[in-house]
């Protein structure tokens, strides 16, 4: 039987309880949203595969607990993501204050050259919006990763946000197999150095 998938790729979000990483998950995973805050316990995840650049990429999503007292057992889990998505809540200037806290866990725990991305998540809210893009948009160009407003629910940029990231590994890990001829399937990427991207289409 043909394998169902080309790529299995292992994504892992973090950032302060709240933010909304569950909810970014079940609407890439599900379509789907809820109002209600019950706080992970832990660690979870879920799977969906996409279509990029004609492959079909198989993403485990693994969803971590915000909150402090987890944090030996969701840091055990960084150096086997792919990719790790950061994300604060664009009315919590605490929470993207604490980006730098969590960039620096994820230097601490994760494999070198692990791929990134900064999500500012509840762009719905733009009424309540207490952090700025800017400063956002030059952080991640300070750290040379992309930069999305979503909103898990309004659906705003989140397939693009996943998508983007799955790209970005596929054509690292591409760049490798090009450079010294070996396949490589997990864990050790080389360090993102792109032009930054960022959009909100309720901006
Ligand atoms: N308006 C709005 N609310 C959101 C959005 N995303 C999440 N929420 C709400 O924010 C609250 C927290 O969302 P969760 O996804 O549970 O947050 P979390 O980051 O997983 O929290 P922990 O599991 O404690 O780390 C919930 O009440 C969600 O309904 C969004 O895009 N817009």
């Amino acid at each position: 039987m043909a394998k169902a998938y080309d790529h299995l790729f292992k994504l892992l979000l973090i950032g302060d309880s709240g933010v909304g990483k569950t909810c970014l998950i079940i609407r890439f995973a599900e379509d789907n949203f809820n109002s209600t805050h019950i706080s992970t316990i832990g660690i979870d995840f879920k799977i969906r595969t996409v279509d990029i650049e004609g492959k079909k990429i198989k993403l485990q999503v693994w969803d971590t607990a915000g909150q402090e007292r987890f944090k030996t057992i969701t840091t055990a889990y960084y150096r086997g993501a792919m990719g790790i998505i950061l994300v604060y809540d664009i009315t919590d200037e605490k929470s993207f204050e604490n980006i730098q806290t969590w960039m620096k866990s994820i230097r601490e725990n994760a494999s070198a050259g692990v791929g990134r991305l900064l999500l500012g998540n509840k762009c719905d809210m733009e009424a309540k919006r207490k952090v700025q893009k800017e400063p956002a948009d030059k952080l991640a160009r300070e750290h040379g990763i992309r930069f999305f407003e979503t909103s898990a629910k309004s659906s705003t940029n989140v397939d693009e946000a996943f998508s983007s990231l799955a790209r970005d590994i596929l054509l690292k890990s591409g760049a490798r197999r090009l450079g010294d001829g070996s396949k490589v399937s997990s864990g050790a990427l080389q360090p993102y150095d792109r032009k930054n991207a960022s959009k909100c289409s309720l901006g």
